[in-house]
């Protein structure tokens, strides 16, 4: 499995904004807005173009297009702090939907929501949630996808979790993992360390 590690200085910069327990929420969702402007922009450095004919205003020349516009899928709650500004980066590409709460006990993923298209065949998708820390809910999404045909699946985090990436890999899932930090490892319940706390809760308020 492909792990793109983007820790750029601006990338760091960004995300010791979002861990830093002074943080307000404001300040914690433009940190994130910012973080998700350049994992989209490296995730996307491979994506295929098509050209066609242009003219400027004293010559021809062509035109790039995106040969295959993605789905953006955010993972509901804390994945809806990404999707604006992955979207505002790709304009052409198509939503889904997907909530997820983790059970504090278990820590199996509850879904409470999807809005999906039905056939994603040939599609990519960019599932976007700041947190891979067990890795359940990420699994969860992807199987989603891959049983309505997708095969080029890439997850973009803020964070990462050791665990959660070798449960990715273990699975044998069609996924590659963009992320701006691999942490240490997961606490005794399920929070990355050193982390940054309850990524849903440090955008909207404790639920
Ligand atoms: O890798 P996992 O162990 O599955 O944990 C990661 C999940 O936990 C968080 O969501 P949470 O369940 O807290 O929901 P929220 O976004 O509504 O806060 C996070 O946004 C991921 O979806
Ligand atoms: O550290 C963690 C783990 C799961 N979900 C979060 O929001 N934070
Ligand atoms: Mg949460």
């Amino acid at each position: 499995m492909d792990v793109l590690l983007v820790d750029h200085p601006l990338t760091k910069a960004r995300l010791s904004i979002m861990r830093d327990s002074r943080t307000d929420n404001a300040s914690f969702r433009h940190a994130l807005h910012e973080l998700t402007t350049m994992l989209v922009y490296e995730a996307m450095r491979e994506a295929p173009l098509r050209t066609e004919p242009i003219s400027t205003p004293v010559a021809d020349t062509e035109a790039y297009r995106l040969a295959d516009p993605p789905l953006l899928v955010p993972v509901l709650r804390a994945g809806l702090g990404m999707a604006d500004q992955a979207h505002r980066l790709v304009p052409e590409a198509l939503m889904g939907f997907v909530g997820l709460a983790r059970d504090e006990e278990t820590l199996q993923p509850t879904p409470y929501m999807q809005s999906l298209p039905p056939d994603l065949t040939g599609r990519p998708v960019f599932v976007l949630d700041p947190m891979l820390a067990t890795g359940g809910s990420m699994e969860y999404t992807i199987r989603l996808l891959a049983e309505r045909g997708a095969t080029d699946v890439t997850a973009v985090c803020a964070l990462a979790a050791p665990e959660g990436l070798d449960r990715l890999r273990e699975s044998g899932l069609p996924v590659r993992v963009v992320t701006a930090a691999v942490d240490d490892n997961l606490n005794d319940v399920g929070f990355i360390l050193p982390g940054l706390g309850d990524a849903g809760d440090r955008q909207y308020g404790a639920r």
